[in-house]
């Protein structure tokens, strides 16, 4: 098995690397999508439903696969012999920070779960602020991984 993950390293890290954009495109489009669904649009009408369904299938047709796809790839790469040194500091600040994020993603799918019942109660502003969250991670985490402190 480590054979095999050596051998396939940068095969992995790509796909890596590919999920990881495409779950982050999802993680700043989604609270954005919820700042307009909650200022602009009344409840019960064509224009929320359409926001519904886009938040619906931006979740389950893009961020969920891409989620799975790159907590795989990474514990992939994880498991690879020599690439993870766990006495080093980056690796806990990535792991924490890669908790922070799909914490972040089990929130938006709740959030989501709100507009459908008519319970939102998170404003605009709010979910601007909130917006910022997946930022400040991807920050931490990418310098981690690049740094290597
Ligand atoms: C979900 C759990 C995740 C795990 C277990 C994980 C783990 C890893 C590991 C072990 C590497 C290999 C490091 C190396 O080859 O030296 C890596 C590479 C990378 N990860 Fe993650 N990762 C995760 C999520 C993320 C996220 C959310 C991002 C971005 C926001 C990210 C961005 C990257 C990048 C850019 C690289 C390539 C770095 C390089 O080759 O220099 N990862 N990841």
């Amino acid at each position: 098995m480590s054979e095999f993950l050596v051998d396939w390293y940068f095969w992995v890290k790509s796909l890596h690397v590919v999920s990881v954009i495409a779950w982050m495109a999802g993680l700043f489009y989604l609270p954005r999508l919820f700042v307009y669904h909650v200022e602009a649009v009344a409840a019960g009408s064509d224009t929320d439903t359409l926001f519904q369904t886009m938040e619906r299938r931006l979740l389950r047709a893009i961020m969920n696969p891409a989620m799975i796809s790159t907590w795989v790839m990474g514990l992939a790469l994880v498991a690879t012999p020599g690439i993870v040194d766990w006495s080093m500091a980056w690796p806990w600040v990535k792991a924490g920070s890669v908790l922070g994020m799909t914490w972040f993603h089990m929130w938006l799918a709740g959030q989501r779960k709100h507009f459908v019942a008519g319970t939102n109660t998170v404003s605009g502003r709010q979910y601007r602020m909130m917006n910022e969250v997946p930022t400040l991670l991807m920050l931490l985490i990418v310098i981690s991984v690049i740094v290597k402190f």
